[in-house]
């Protein structure tokens, strides 16, 4: 065995991380040295004794080999928080594809925040109602960045001060100019919110009911024996998955070890925040992005000091460092948002069962629609499958009703009702029962089609769809082109060509319209705006302020309104037609939450599915709440097609300015994969293939075996380092990725 050298931060706190200074590892140590470890090496002119953590061992020296220092001692109780934090790092790095500061930076999450000396928001100021003739005027003037930051504003309401910047590349005079009209605000004020809700008593938990009980028993005595699993908890909504994680925790904690909750932010609700405080009152913390840089950092310390036993937060929440960590719960653990969007581009639920097994931890994983990924992995016998068939409370799941538009139209019905909907809809308010109202509108934002052929109208710069405008205009929302509205569709010259976008606000008239004794409540992005609205909005429903909630996916997520005996989903197929090979999959989610959310209390429930492939197994099979058939029908589709997670997939986009450099790249890329013996599909053209004038190529690997992907990762990592590309060619890695690129 050669020399070994060992690159080492020396302080995890701050600027330091973005250094590591490499030593050469003496022979004595070479046996126990590993990634994570703390190590004592002389540092700086004076050859001063400092502790380190080595995060990466290599045979090859970056400099010259003479002026490389010798580690002096490893130490001897180095698996600390820090240490495993580093190693979980590590394998992130190893499995995802990032350089070592990224991936440190996931984990060290706090840390980092700690470097920004202010947090800044912009938010739009002005209504919705007004801000499309804003933007007309601006387009009108040519104000091009004024209007990509308003355009953006009104798909977002609020960005990162980051984000305007660097990414819509907004020049700080612009943003301030818009203050100064009063068309946006900044806001850099911290959010100096308390985590906890205060006042709450604590509650005696609920008796399980038997097949909770029988789901604790089981875990309790594999945690006795000390076994510790992954269970897929699959319960159907309503049925008190809950109630299980609680008495997990309560076990866990109560054999003196600490438990991280995962929940996806959307889901955090006061309501879901209360139950664990009624539980574990002073015990339990949370983290969201709501709270500020010193907050988060407070429960960070919290967790290491030992002071609370559970912490329940998003994606980020798993790097909360626990000194002796026994449980990791991940709710809704279908939920796409556990998939991080930048490098390291890791898989919450991945990094989980990791993490588990370095820290001897069991996980449960809970869902009413479980991620094929999972269950599939489940029937392997990989996971312990764990089902709830029945709602906790006497509640029964809700009847539902397919409903086919095409025959509503054939029928004469014009209206965005069909004949079902509208007399059940009419029956409730009579019975004074509630209603939600559901849009299913993931991914759709007034764009223009035709209803004939199913052309979309696209921006020849950027391959995304252009957004209707009313002064006639259809424009590009990320580079300003813009062109007339089409009378016929250019290309069957049909004339039924226009915007198939259907809105809250839309379907909130059409209810003052139809049913102008009903009390109607809002929520969506533009009625979200106001920090807590979400909640109020929320609280007034539950209070019976309302007859009807109108919304967005927003409402489908872990509400539990007991008076709701009638779910409507408008318009059920429109995130069906993203092309996506996961688009089924986040349909049949979406459609069978929010039936979910029906009938929850005493009174029974009905559900109307409107829809225009009625056909469609995602659809027939969420009406069923029929989710083994979905998973077999599904299953089947992926397997024939080679997709995740029957076969592993890793996707490399290369992102650049220059076309060709960024084409000539990829092609040599694909050689490279192809040289190691592996087939590849691409170099192709990103299906969103031009975005403000950055080129964007993508390459595909598929493989039945994941750790053969890492390898082709680690090989184009290897050829990329020893290429000179230029700077501003991006290249980036995703495993499994979660939507199309
Ligand atoms: N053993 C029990 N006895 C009585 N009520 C229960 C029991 N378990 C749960 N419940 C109640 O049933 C309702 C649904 O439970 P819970 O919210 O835990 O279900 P869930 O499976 O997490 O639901 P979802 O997936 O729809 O969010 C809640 O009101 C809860 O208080
Ligand atoms: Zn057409
Ligand atoms: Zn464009």
């Amino acid at each position: 065995m050669g020399t070994l050298y060992a690159d080492i931060i020396i302080n995890i706190s701050h600027e330091a991380l973005d250094r590591v200074f490499q030593y050469r590892v003496p022979f004595s140590l070479c046996d126990q040295i590993r990634v994570g470890q703390s190590v004592r090496v002389p540092f700086g002119a004076g050859n001063r004794e400092q502790r380190g953590y080595v995060v990466r061992l290599s045979d090859r020296a970056d400099y010259d080999p003479k002026k490389i220092k010798e580690i002096l001692s490893i130490e001897e109780d180095s698996v600390d928080a820090e240490s495993r934090m580093i190693q979980l790092a590590y394998w992130i790095r190893e499995n995802y594809g990032s350089t070592m500061i990224q991936a440190l930076k996931t984990v060290l999450p706090v840390q980092d925040k700690m470097k920004q000396k202010e947090k800044k928001t912009v938010k739009l100021l002005l209504s919705m109602e007004h801000a499309p003739a804003q933007l007309d005027e601006y387009f009108g003037k040519h104000y091009v960045a004024k209007a990509r930051l308003l355009a953006a504003l009104m798909d977002h309401q609020e960005l990162t001060w980051e984000s305007v910047i660097k990414n819509l590349k907004i020049p700080r005079t612009t943003v301030e100019g818009m203050e100064k009209d009063g068309i946006i605000r900044v806001q850099r004020e911290q959010f100096y919110r308390n985590p906890n809700p205060k006042g709450l008593q604590i509650e005696e938990p609920l008796p399980l009911n038997e097949d909770q009980e029988r789901l604790i028993r089981e875990f309790k005595e594999d945690y006795a024996l000390g076994e510790r699993k992954t269970y897929l908890l699959h319960g159907v909504t309503g049925s008190g998955k809950t109630e299980v994680y609680l008495a997990a925790i309560e076990e866990a904690v109560r054999m003196g070890k600490q438990a991280i909750v995962l929940i996806p932010e959307i889901a955090l609700t006061y309501q879901t925040v209360c139950r664990f405080t009624k539980r574990f009152g002073e015990r339990v913390s949370i983290l969201n992005s709501r709270l500020s840089k010193g907050e988060k950092y407070d429960q960070w310390l919290r967790a290491k000091n030992g002071e609370i036993d559970i912490i329940i937060g998003p994606r980020s929440a798993l790097f909360v460092p626990f000194p002796n960590l026994g449980l990791i719960i991940i709710d809704e653990e279908h939920e796409g948002s556990y998939k991080s969007e930048q490098t390291p581009k890791y898989h919450a639920r991945e990094v989980a069962l990791q993490k588990a097994e370095m820290e001897d931890a069991a996980v449960i994983l809970g869902s009413a629609t479980p991620s094929l990924e999972s269950y599939q992995k489940a029937l392997d016998g990989e996971y312990r499958l764990w089902t709830l068939k029945q709602r906790a409370k006497e509640a029964v799941l809700p009847d539902v009703y397919i409903e086919d538009l095409r025959e509503e139209l054939k029928q004469g019905n014009r209206s965005m009702f069909s004949r079902r909907l509208y007399g059940l809809i009419e029956d409730r308010l009579q019975k004074k029962e509630q209603i939600m109202l559901f849009l299913n509108r993931r991914g759709y934002a007034g764009f223009v089609s035709c209803r004939s052929c199913g052309t979309v109208m696209q921006c020849p710069h950027c391959d995304v769809s252009l957004t209707y405008h009313r002064d006639g205009k259809l424009r590009c929302h990320y580079c300003g082109y813009e062109e007339i509205m089409p009378e016929a569709c250019p290309e069957c010259k049909s004339p039924f060509i226009g915007t198939f976008g259907l809105g809250t606000q839309k379907v909130e008239a059409a209810i003052k319209r139809e049913f102008p004794e009903a009390r109607v409540l809002r929520m969506d992005m533009d009625t979200t705006k106001r920090k807590h609205s979400h909640e109020k909005i929320l609280k007034s429903f539950s209070d019976g302020e309302a007859d009807i909630l109108v919304g967005t996916q927003m409402i489908v997520k872990g509400h539990d309104f007991a008076d709701v005996t009638l779910v409507g989903i408008l318009a059920a197929d429109l995130s069906l037609h993203a092309n996506d090979f996961r688009a089924a999959e986040r349909t049949f989610q979406l459609l069978t939450q929010a039936a979910g959310r029906a009938g929850r209390g005493e009174k029974a429930g009905e559900v109307v599915i409107q829809t225009y492939s009625p056909e469609h197994y995602c659809i027939v099979t969420a009406a069923g709440q029929d989710y083994e058939e979905f998973y077999q029908q599904e299953i089947a589709y992926r397997t024939m097609l080679c997709y995740p997670p029957v076969w592993q997939m890793l996707t490399v986009l290369l992102a650049g300015p220059d076309e060709e450099v960024c084409r000539q790249t990829a092609q040599r890329l694909g050689r490279v994969i192809k040289n190691s013996g592996i087939r590849v599909i691409g170099p192709g053209e990103a299906s969103l293939s031009k975005v403000n004038d950055i080129y964007r190529q993508v390459l595909y690997v598929k493989e039945k075996d994941y750790q053969q992907l890492v390898r082709v990762k680690e090989r184009l990592e290897l050829w990329i380092d020893r290429q000179e590309l230029p700077k501003d060619l991006h290249i980036t890695f995703d495993f499994n990725p979660m939507s199309s690129y």
